[in-house]
């Protein structure tokens, strides 16, 4: 699927937090959003997955069912009360596949970020770097057609960061539309294309 977003004016507060801002988004493509802190990302990320409403312009997600679009939150979004693996088979369960299966997909979800011997550890227990790696592992594991990654490395170890890039990455190239929203320079430059936010407006500069 891609995601289209046209002329998009954004308001919180009370005032215009994006301005006019348009991205093309293909399959198989990972584009960073970047811009310093309060600019405007994950204000976009939420727009995108519907969370907040436009004062003007449109999105389309080219037929996407809402089920089809994971939002990774920049707060992790976990409940802490849960294991690792709980909170990856909720959001399976909740997208209606079996028990079974979800367990299954859960664990290979956490393997693939490294976390398999905390699986059965509260979400509370881990490390905010940790907790950050379940919450991506949660978003990867519905496989979504549209996966937007909020400031998803920003708490992780150069070796974690990478291995984070490269799922991505690789989710991308499973034909999936992934935004990842970052404050970081070098992990940007891996991405196929960069949205830069500055003052209410959205740059493409590299595509
Ligand atoms: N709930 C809210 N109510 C009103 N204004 C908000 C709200 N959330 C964010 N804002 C404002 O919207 C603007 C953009 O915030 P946003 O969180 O999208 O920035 P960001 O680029 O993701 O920042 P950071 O890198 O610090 O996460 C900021 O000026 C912020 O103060």
């Amino acid at each position: 699927m891609s995601a289209v977003v046209e002329d998009v004016t954004v308001q919180r507060g009370g005032r215009d937090v994006l301005v006019g801002v348009s991205l093309r988004v293909l399959p198989g493509q990972l584009v960073a959003v970047t811009g310093a802190s309060g600019a405007g990302k994950s204000t976009l990320l939420w727009t995108v997955a519907g969370l907040l409403p436009v004062a003007s312009g449109q999105i389309s997600l080219d037929g996407c069912a809402p089920a089809e679009v994971a939002l990774v939150p920049q707060d992790n979004g976990l409940v802490p009360v849960l294991t690792a693996a709980e909170n990856v088979e909720v959001a399976l369960l909740a997208r209606g596949l079996a028990a079974a299966e979800t367990r299954d997909r859960a664990g290979a979800a956490l393997a693939a970020v490294g976390l398999t011997s905390h699986a059965d550890q509260l979400v509370e227990e881990l490390s905010g770097g940790q907790q950050q790696r379940v919450a991506v592992a949660r978003g990867m594991a519905v496989a979504p057609a549209l996966l937007l990654a909020d400031e998803v490395t920003s708490e992780l170890d150069a070796t974690n960061r990478q291995l984070v890039l490269e799922l991505l990455s690789a989710h991308a190239r499973t034909g999936a539309a992934v935004v990842f929203a970052t404050n970081d320079p070098e992990a940007a430059d891996v991405c196929d294309a960069e949205l830069h936010i500055a003052d209410g407006q959205a740059t493409l500069v590299r595509s």
